[in-house]
């Protein structure tokens, strides 16, 4: 574990081996019953029962130094929101010291923060006056808030008539109005419209430039890397990393991959993996079939290069193969096969049918059969996951049969001077030219 502790100048955030433990109860009810039960069990001298301790964040420790960007990187429930929470005051730890600096404006997940009974415009008032501006200051500033929020007369409705993206167009817009010395952002953000986010991304920007501290809260590898001074990785309520946002993004798309190319990962309906069906072939997986499953089935994957030899490391240019083996259990008239490129946090970058390339593949009678995709690669160095689908076609619409999420991944070697990010445009650039006027 690397640590932050060379930061010279004094940090605006100092976290001291925080832990958080949360009482877990069986039901709601069991918060207000238990004591009183163990209560009388102690009367009649029997032991209580034991509450359970859940620990969302155990011996947690970092600085921030002035003007620094901490990106806080980790999967659902790693304890993201829960640290946020203890540095914004929120929460209070059970364990461990934070101490925090100077005004701290903090857009967390929806729910926290506003009235819902309250308009827009009061709640604006309201979170200025808990970060401690006078009713004059926030006067002045409410144009700029109501600008940059932009939902036009909903500013004088309750909140709780807000869509999500509405609300965080508010609550975006009074965090960064308040003038605040650290700015938390949960991943709120990705609630908003995508001209929305781009907008307060370029507001991010410029706040780094104006020396602010901001802590940003992401699933996005990309966000990271490009927004960040420094990453920290979350697993389990323990930060497996403080330090470069390349090797931050490194280990936790190692871990997503580990963890997602293990035994039975599939949220999706029908759908659980074995082990690797090939040993020479560490990408390919056999994919267990459900009793009373779908029509056809992916039943293997594999990637390999165009030798047909298995390989997950290419460089930008390769052409991969995808071989895919299904199972068909009854007629198919006009199937439809997909495959995507995605992220490792998840972000689908490309995808592709049969359908909407304008390939009809021939009916399958029930069997076994094995096809294949070839991709040509045109992408920066990166880690990237492959999804696979199978469905028909019926009346000019799509029905799925099985899904495959995580068919493998594939590390595209980084090229110098690509740029960053998942596109490689090639870019080329023209010196600027003077004008006349
Ligand atoms: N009030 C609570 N009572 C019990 N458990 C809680 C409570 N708040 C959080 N937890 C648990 O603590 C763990 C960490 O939650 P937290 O919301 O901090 O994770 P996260 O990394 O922000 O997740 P996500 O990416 O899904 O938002 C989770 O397992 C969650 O269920």
């Amino acid at each position: 574990m690397t640590s932050s502790s060379d930061i010279a100048v004094p940090p605006v955030v100092s976290v001291r081996g925080i832990s958080k433990t949360f009482r877990i109860f069986d039901a709601p009810a069991h918060r207000l019953l238990l004591p009183l039960l163990n209560r009388i069990r102690r009367v009649f001298g029997i032991a209580p029962r034991p509450v359970r301790v859940f620990r969302a964040l155990d011996n947690v420790s970092f600085e921030i130094a002035p003007g620094e960007t901490v990106g806080i990187i980790g999967r659902n429930g790693s304890g993201k929101s829960t640290l946020l929470q203890i540095l914004v005051g929120t929460l209070q730890p059970n364990e461990g010291e934070v101490m925090v600096k100077g005004r701290v404006s903090a857009l967390l997940e929806l729910g926290a923060g506003f009235n819902p009974e309250f308009s827009g415009r009061d709640n604006a008032y309201l979170a200025g006056a808990i970060i401690g501006l006078s009713r004059a200051e926030m006067d002045s500033l409410l144009p700029q808030i109501e600008k940059f929020a932009d939902i036009g007369e909903f500013i004088e409705q309750p909140v709780k008539t807000y869509s999500s993206g509405m609300y965080v167009r508010l609550a975006f817009s009074v965090a960064i109005h308040v003038s605040p010395d650290i700015l938390v952002v949960d991943e709120a953000l990705a609630v908003g419209d995508t001209a929305f986010q781009t907008k307060c991304l370029t507001r991010i920007r410029r706040m780094q430039s104006e020396g602010v501290s901001i802590i940003l809260v992401t699933h996005s590898t990309n966000t990271l890397l490009e927004y960040c001074d420094r990453g920290i990785y979350l697993r389990r309520g323990e930060m497996v990393l403080d330090g470069a946002c390349r090797d931050v993004v490194k280990r936790y798309a190692d871990d997503l991959v580990d963890e997602e190319g293990g035994a039975v990962i599939y949220a999706d309906d029908s759908i659980t993996v074995a082990e690797p069906a090939d040993e020479d072939h560490p990408q390919s997986r056999a994919i267990a079939l459900n009793a009373d499953g779908p029509a056809s089935e992916i039943v293997e994957a594999s990637i390999l290069d165009s030798n047909g030899q298995g390989r997950t490391t290419f460089s930008n240019g390769d052409q991969i193969v995808v071989r895919v083996g299904i199972r068909v259990h009854r007629r198919i008239e006009a199937p439809c096969f997909g495959v995507q490129i995605k992220s490792v946090d998840d972000i689908a970058l490309w995808a592709g049918t049969t359908q909407n390339m304008s390939l009809t593949p021939k009916a399958l009678e029930p069997g076994k059969y094995e096809f294949s995709w070839r991709l040509k690669l045109d992408m920066t160095g990166n880690r990237y996951v492959i999804a696979l689908g199978i469905g028909d076609i019926d009346s000019g619409e799509y029905h799925r049969h099985s899904r495959v999420p995580y068919a493998g991944h594939i590390d595209v070697l980084p090229e110098p001077h690509s740029g960053h990010g998942w596109l490689a445009p090639k870019p080329q650039f023209s010196d600027p030219k003077r004008l006349a006027r």
